[in-house]
């Protein structure tokens, strides 16, 4: 199989598809990969070292759409790269479709094959592909709190674990997932007060075994959601319902009644936003106010720290590469179900039920698709 690995063109996105390593255990098993020009140049891989391990390096995006069986990316595609799709071409990326008609639609009539990250499974009831980027993300949302708290950014100006005599600040964090449960392990050793709301029992238990009391657990209901919210310095939103639009929990009227210079981190902005006052923003521009709240919504904050990123998704999407060129799309997907579940658009047809849904448009089931093919 010929895949191909484009150079990434979101706002500050130095991620890359498929770093030399992964591109090596492709070339060691007969496959042929084809690499834009300066892939990987933003975290130090520079065309040498695609070469260096059998890679062909091509000028431009357009070649590597045009020659590719499979397309490798990180990022959803942007639209210029959707209109490069093909009939039949497989695309292995992060899609987050329910939030975003406009590429769905461009996915339906590309007619490609379009497996998203986000939504392959594993036997655990967990999401291995989405894991390792929610893991630096909710690493990152304390980060990006703590700079929003502080004056310069329109934040209370306070300190995250406060000081001796002066009480820290009260990190509220919605999901107890990935997340959650990253954030709740820095806001702790920030010394930060941390509370993580959550509708699974299960989930709560498990935060209060491996913090040991350090972080408080609450089941979220409105009331608490609301009483938790209000009084916080810093929202963490980390819910996720998977393939679905992102419940929106906090409500602008929320927002209203929270304290001045208080900040809100929205992590689920990529499947829309829990925060009814959320927009995507850039790396470039991230935070803004509504109603003396500073919202940080950055729809791909693993961007920030590419090296780390690219690495850490990588070690989980390497395998099912491997699967996907040695078998082909239809044999990978008929005999992996947790990678079916990752299957949301083929050959025009929208094959997840969540996204479906979401956006108002007919479902098939994916065996039916792929049957057809
Ligand atoms: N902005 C970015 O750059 C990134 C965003 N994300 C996003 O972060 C979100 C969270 O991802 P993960 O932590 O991996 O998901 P996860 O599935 O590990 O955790 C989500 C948690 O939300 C909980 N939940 C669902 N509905 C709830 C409700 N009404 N109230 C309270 N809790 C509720 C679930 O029980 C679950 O524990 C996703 O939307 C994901 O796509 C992930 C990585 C990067
Ligand atoms: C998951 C995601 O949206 C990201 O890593 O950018
Ligand atoms: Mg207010």
């Amino acid at each position: 199989m010929i895949i191909g690995v484009p150079k990434e063109i979101k706002n500050h996105e130095y991620r890359v598809g498929m770093t030399p390593a992964s591109v090596r255990e492709l070339t060691a098993l007969g496959h042929s990969v084809i690499v834009e020009h300066n892939a990987g140049s933003g975290i130090g891989f520079g065309d040498d070292a695609y070469q260096a391990v059998g890679a062909t390096v091509l000028a431009t995006a357009t070649e590597v759409f045009a020659q590719a069986d499979m397309i490798v990316k990180v990022k959803e595609p942007q639209a210029v790269e959707r209109a490069m799709l093909r009939e039949g071409q497989i695309l292995f990326t992060y899609l987050h479709l329910a939030p975003d008609l406009p590429q769905t639609e461009d996915l339906i009539k590309s007619k490609a094959i379009c497996i998203a990250y986000e939504t392959v499974t594993d036997n655990r009831g967990g999401l291995p592909l989405l894991a390792p980027m929610s893991e630096v993300a909710g690493r990152m949302s304390i980060q990006a709190g703590a700079r929003a708290l502080e004056k310069s950014c329109a934040g209370r100006g306070m300190l995250l674990g406060g000081v001796p005599g002066v009480e820290p600040a009260k990190v509220v964090i919605i999901g107890g997932g990935m997340v959650g449960t990253n954030a709740a392990q820095m806001a702790v050793g920030m010394g930060a007060d941390v509370v993580v709301l959550d509708r699974s029992v299960d989930v709560l238990r498990r935060i209060d075994a491996q913090f040991n009391g350090a972080v408080k657990t609450v089941y979220s209901t409105v009331d608490a959601l609301e009483k938790h919210v209000l009084s916080a310095d810093l929202v963490i939103g980390g819910v996720l319902i998977p393939g679905a639009a992102a419940p929106k929990l906090v409500t602008a009227d929320h927002i209203k009644r929270m304290k001045p210079g208080s900040a809100i981190v929205d992590v689920a902005i990529d499947q829309g936003g829990c925060v009814e006052t959320s927009k995507a923003t850039t790396h470039a521009e991230p935070t803004y106010i509504v109603d003396d709240v500073v919202h940080y919504c950055v729809a791909n904050m693993p961007g920030a720290v590419p090296l780390t990123s690219t690495f850490a998704l990588n070690n989980a999407t390497l395998p099912f590469i491997i699967r996907l060129a040695n078998k082909g799309y239809k044999q990978a997907l008929l005999d992996d179900a947790h990678l079916l579940n990752g299957l949301n658009v083929i050959n025009g047809h929208v094959v997840n039920q969540h996204v479906a849904d979401a956006l108002n448009l007919p479902f098939v089931e994916p065996k039916q698709a792929l049957a057809a093919l």
